[in-house]
């Protein structure tokens, strides 16, 4: 008998909200469930027929209560967890309209990039985090 199991795969759209002051938005997920208490880029899962862009927009919406324009992609990750898989594509976005809510999480906060390594992130944050590193060192780089 095979007893091997596949885990679950989920395909994220992720986004890196920036404000004016050059800070990223940045949620804390709700005790207790998957991942509970720590920190992530607010997103959620693809549904079918939406594209990555379209996903963004209306998880932000749903989750944060803003507005945003989704720009351009800044990294896709696959990951495998213990009991589960995920795929996540990151966007960088820009605040429109609104003030955020945490109307699906416990806690919302603007932090610099620098501030990020504060705050306890999944595992397959890190890869994002050392992506927006190398993104602030170009710009630094380009003047
Ligand atoms: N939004 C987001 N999810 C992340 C990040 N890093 C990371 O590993 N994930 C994982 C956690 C979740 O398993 C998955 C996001 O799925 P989700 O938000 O739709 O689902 P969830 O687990 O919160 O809850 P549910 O809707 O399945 O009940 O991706 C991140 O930075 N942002
Ligand atoms: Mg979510």
């Amino acid at each position: 008998m095979n007893t091997t199991t596949t885990p679950p795969h989920k395909i994220i759209g992720v986004a890196v909200i920036w404000n004016d002051q050059q800070q990223i938005l940045i949620d804390r997920r709700r005790p207790g469930g998957v991942m509970g208490g720590l920190w992530e880029f607010p997103g959620g899962k693809i549904e079918p027929g939406e594209t990555v862009e379209q996903c963004i927009q209306r998880e932000i919406y749903e989750e944060l209560g803003i507005f945003i324009e989704v720009g351009e992609c800044l990294i896709t990750i696959d990951h495998t967890y213990t009991h589960l898989r995920v795929t996540l594509t990151v966007h960088h976005c820009r605040l429109l309209k609104g003030i955020p809510q945490p109307l699906e999480c416990d806690e919302v906060r603007w932090v610099t990039v620098d501030e990020l390594e504060d705050f306890t992130f999944p595992e397959a944050n890190s890869e994002i985090i050392a992506a927006l590193k190398r993104v602030g060192e170009m710009r630094t780089v380009d003047g």
